[in-house]
């Protein structure tokens, strides 16, 4: 059972429902996203002390448009309706919601009529961040109007008896000015939240959790030198010690030397049960002929769970399963009613038949997180700042089919990016740079011959937690090294690319 303080936002399809909780958690307190039917039951289980409805894209008069149980409202917990939140709280107390003739999209000036609850007085006439066609025409008895805009007569509503309010706009994007103040006056003055939600309660709770689970068996961990399992494995080892045993798997896919490294680090610089198991054939095979991304993901899924299972037997007695699962795994693999962006390999790639019970202890934080949770516990600067690398490696920087040819063609050109990055001191103000190695051929002359070779494509983003992120502005004469470098120390490759998405639209990894 969480002891800390908590508050539940609940998602009804909007595009910045992770917005929501970050903006959150980033002043110390909990939050969880739940699915818009969720049972009262389990909110009640919860005991929040707050709850914000995200936006989303229905309108709350269609007949199937996503509703929450009405009985929420009856609980006595203070809500906070976003958009959509705000139109559906509207419309099930009694106020009219329609489509009017002007939509509201960008930003718009703000009109405080009354600085009540949530709009301090410092708020006044700000610009607030509007993504809407409806509008509530109407508010429900018992609620003011506290703000408007030119176009929108119920900017912002307020019941102070009973604590709910709705606003019309985002207050979680960067350009509601006063965005955070508003989140924050909702958590701290009507919620009454302290912000308990810290990086050693959290360890703390997590070792008291694994141990009361866990008991005396045995746990076998998932680990790939990452920075998310190499942070659940120390946890873990604080709680049952000897009972847990590392497996990292060398499937091939990673990156060049990469598997001796970790090798090096986990076995002389950590006390742990370390154990590699070496199957690059077995992957490959498995992998022959695969060219659609979600396939590669499943079945690189499903094969990391059945080199867990052979060496379990071989150790007997292992009951649990560790994976440093965090929560963009969980979410973009899909949520109610949201889209599958791509199938995490240890989450939505999972099989279904799967003997372990799995343990998850970073399942609700996201990757700043967790990075915060390692340097709790000590782990080495180089681990925790480690760039993030997906668990089915490089099988999905390879766009088609994967072969030991692309494989090593693959390997050097990022091998030399990584040097390149390295030597021009932009470690550190990179998120995440890799090569990709998109397949396709195309013409070029070296020493006065044709070539017909392949392309690869540099990535290169800054993110906080991979959620959203920008393509890095790496200066031009760096880009040109790396470039001059690819193309004479890399054979079979004539070109070079580089990839000047943001995401969204785009994603980080190329499948
Ligand atoms: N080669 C591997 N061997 C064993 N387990 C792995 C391997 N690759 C991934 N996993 C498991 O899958 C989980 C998810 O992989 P993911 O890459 O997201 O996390 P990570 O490797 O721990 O951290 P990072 O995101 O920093 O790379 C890991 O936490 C780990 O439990
Ligand atoms: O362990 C993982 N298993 C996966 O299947 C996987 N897919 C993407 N990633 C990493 O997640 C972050 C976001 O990636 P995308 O923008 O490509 O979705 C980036 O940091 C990616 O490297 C994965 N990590
Ligand atoms: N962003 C939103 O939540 C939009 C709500 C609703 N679909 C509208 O267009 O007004
Ligand atoms: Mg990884």
């Amino acid at each position: 059972m969480k002891s800390q303080e908590t508050i539940l936002v609940i998602d009804f399809g909007g595009q910045y429902n992770q917005l929501i909780a970050r903006r959150v958690r980033e002043v110390n307190v909990y939050c969880e996203i739940l699915p818009y039917d969720v049972s009262i039951e389990r909110i009640i289980e919860k005991q929040p002390k707050g709850i914000i409805f995200t936006g989303g894209p229905s309108s709350v008069y269609q007949e199937n448009a996503p509703r929450c149980d009405k009985k929420i409202f009856e609980l006595g917990i203070p809500i906070l309706g976003i958009c959509y939140g705000a139109q559906l709280m509207a419309h099930v107390l009694g106020g009219f919601v329609e489509q009017p003739t002007i939509r509201e999209y960008g930003k718009r000036n703000l009109k405080v009529i009354e600085t009540e609850n949530l709009l301090h007085s410092n708020m006044h006439d700000s610009v607030v961040w509007m993504s809407h066609t409806d509008y509530i025409k109407e508010v429900p008895a018992e609620f003011t109007i506290t703000a408007t805009t030119d176009t929108c007569p119920v900017a912002v509503m307020e019941n102070k008896d009973k604590n709910f309010f709705g606003v019309q706009f985002h207050p979680e994007v960067e350009h509601t000015q006063y965005g955070r103040d508003i989140i924050k006056s909702f958590l701290f003055e009507t919620c009454k939240c302290t912000g308990d939600w810290t990086m050693s309660n959290f360890v703390n709770e997590q070792i008291q959790l694994v141990k009361d689970k866990v008991g005396n068996k045995k746990v076998l961990c998932a680990l790939s030198g990452g920075v998310d399992s190499s942070v659940a494995a120390v946890l873990v080892h604080r709680a049952i010690g000897d009972n847990l045993t590392c497996i990292f798997v060398d499937h091939g896919l990673l990156r060049k030397d990469e598997g001796d490294q970790v090798e090096e680090i986990f076995s002389n610089r950590f006390h742990m049960n370390f154990i590699r198991v070496n199957v690059q054939e077995r992957f490959l095979t498995k992998l022959q002929g695969v060219t659609d991304p979600e396939t590669k993901r499943k079945v690189i899924g499903e094969e990391f769970i059945r080199v867990f299972e052979d060496e379990a037997n071989k150790l007997k007695g292992m009951e649990y399963l560790l994976q440093g699962t965090i929560y963009p795994d969980v979410i973009e693999s899909g949520s109610k009613d949201g889209a599958v962006i791509k199938s995490h390999h240890n989450v939505g790639g999972l099989p279904d038949d799967v003997d372990f019970t799995l343990i998850e202890p970073l399942r609700d934080l996201f990757k700043d997180e967790v990075r915060a949770v390692g340097e709790e516990l000590g782990i080495p600067k180089d681990i925790v700042w480690r760039q993030p690398f997906p668990g089915p490696g490089l099988g999905i920087r390879i766009i088609g089919e994967i072969t030991n040819e692309k494989l090593d063609i693959l390997k050097e050109a990022d091998h030399v990016f990584r040097d390149e990055i390295k030597n021009s001191g932009l470690e550190n103000e990179i998120w995440q740079y890799f090569a990709v190695l998109p397949g396709n051929r195309s013409v070029g002359v070296m020493g006065d011959e044709r070539t017909y070779d392949y392309t690869i494509a540099l990535r290169a983003v800054t993110s906080t937690d991979g959620m959203t992120s920008d393509w890095a502005r790496i200066p031009l004469d760096v880009l040109e090294r790396i470039s001059n470098r690819i193309v004479n120390e890399v054979k079979h490759i004539n070109r070079v690319v580089y990839d000047i998405t943001s995401k969204p639209p785009s994603t980080i990894e190329w499948e």
